[in-house]
């Protein structure tokens, strides 16, 4: 086996340029390991330099190497997928290193890097869906509402504030400007999610391939990556500080009972139109949605061959 590991260094507020001499390491020692049960591959490490970078990496690598393994957090992943699904070929690794990790979450991989790394040499191939928010990909959740411009605020202060104090600010600068877009819903939306053909203020639309979202908020417990669906989760026509409050309870698993503002169904997928602006966040890229625009989710089941 040939496997070449793509790291985003600047993962984890830059933790993550550490990773390399830690799988070095983890190499070395499993090669002096008599007790070990898997055959030590053949491997190369390659760091990303900028955005964008896992992408052609992964791309070029494809066609070369048994296994491309995303070193990183759900930003890292969703570009190396990326340059699989360009390439047409290709496995995924994924070892969590990232800030979130929320897609590897939803994999149940080990945090432990170590552990992360031996559970990728006993593997096997599954095959993974990814979604298309307006055509563009995500591994893990798309979303459009508060928490997006909550990430699009953080983005903007992460220029010049570098601390944690910049999720902190993002946070309060979306509270103080957060005006909910009015959305026109569907007619077709199954019985259980209610509100078809209606215009809802939308709070938040987490659509999600994964079952955590937003750094381990586990806001679609029966989501799965390999059943062909999107799991989604709607809420609208709440107050700022209703949605604040309703957030804790995404810990506790009973966000869904609030069924007058909370709303959760699965499907393959999902189109909106926008009646006011708002930002759609993409396995955490931001990109702006303007009013009038429809914003289209959908899901392509089993494209993506992941060993784990
Ligand atoms: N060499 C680099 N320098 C700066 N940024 C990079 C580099 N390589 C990749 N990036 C960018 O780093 C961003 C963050 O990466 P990633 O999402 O993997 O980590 P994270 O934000 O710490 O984790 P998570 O998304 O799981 O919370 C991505 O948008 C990616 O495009």
């Amino acid at each position: 086996m040939r496997y070449l590991y793509i790291v985003n260094p600047a993962a984890n507020g830059g933790k993550a340029a550490k990773t390399p001499e830690h799988i070095r390491a983890f190499y070395q020692d499993a090669e002096n390991d008599p007790n070990r049960s898997w055959e030590l591959p053949e491997y190369e490490i390659q760091l990303t330099e900028a955005p964008g970078h896992a992408t052609e990496l992964a791309q070029a690598a494809a066609p070369n190497w048994d296994v491309v393994v995303a070193v990183g957090g759900d930003g890292t992943v969703n570009e190396v997928c990326r340059g699989l699904i360009e390439a047409k070929q290709g496995t995924l690794g994924v070892i969590p290193a990232g800030t979130g990790n929320d897609m590897a979450g939803g994999l149940n991989l080990p945090k432990n890097l170590r552990e992360a790394l031996v559970q990728l040499h006993l593997g096997h191939e599954h095959p993974l869906d990814y979604g298309l928010a307006n055509g563009n990909v995500f591994m893990n959740s798309a979303s459009v509402g508060f928490d997006s411009l909550v990430a699009h605020h953080t983005n903007q202060i992460k220029l010049k504030v570098r601390s944690h104090w910049a999720y902190v600010i993002g946070l309060i600068t979306a509270l103080v400007s957060f005006r909910a877009p009015t959305v026109q819903l569907p007619k077709n939306l199954p019985e259980r999610a209610g509100w078809g053909g209606q215009k809802r203020d939308l709070c938040l639309l987490a659509v999600c391939n994964g079952r955590f979202y937003g750094g381990g908020f586990e806001i679609l417990p029966d989501a799965r990556l390999d059943d062909g669906q999107l799991d989604i989760c709607l809420i609208t026509n709440i107050s700022k500080l209703r949605l604040l409050s309703l957030l804790p309870t995404i810990f506790m698993h009973t966000h869904l009972r609030q069924r007058r503002y909370v709303r959760a169904w699965r499907g393959r997928s999902l189109t909106l139109n926008m009646l006011g602006s708002a930002y759609l966040c993409v396995d955490g890229e931001i990109i702006p949605l303007e009013r009038g625009e429809s914003v289209d989710f959908q899901i392509v089941p089993g494209a993506i061959k992941l060993r784990s």
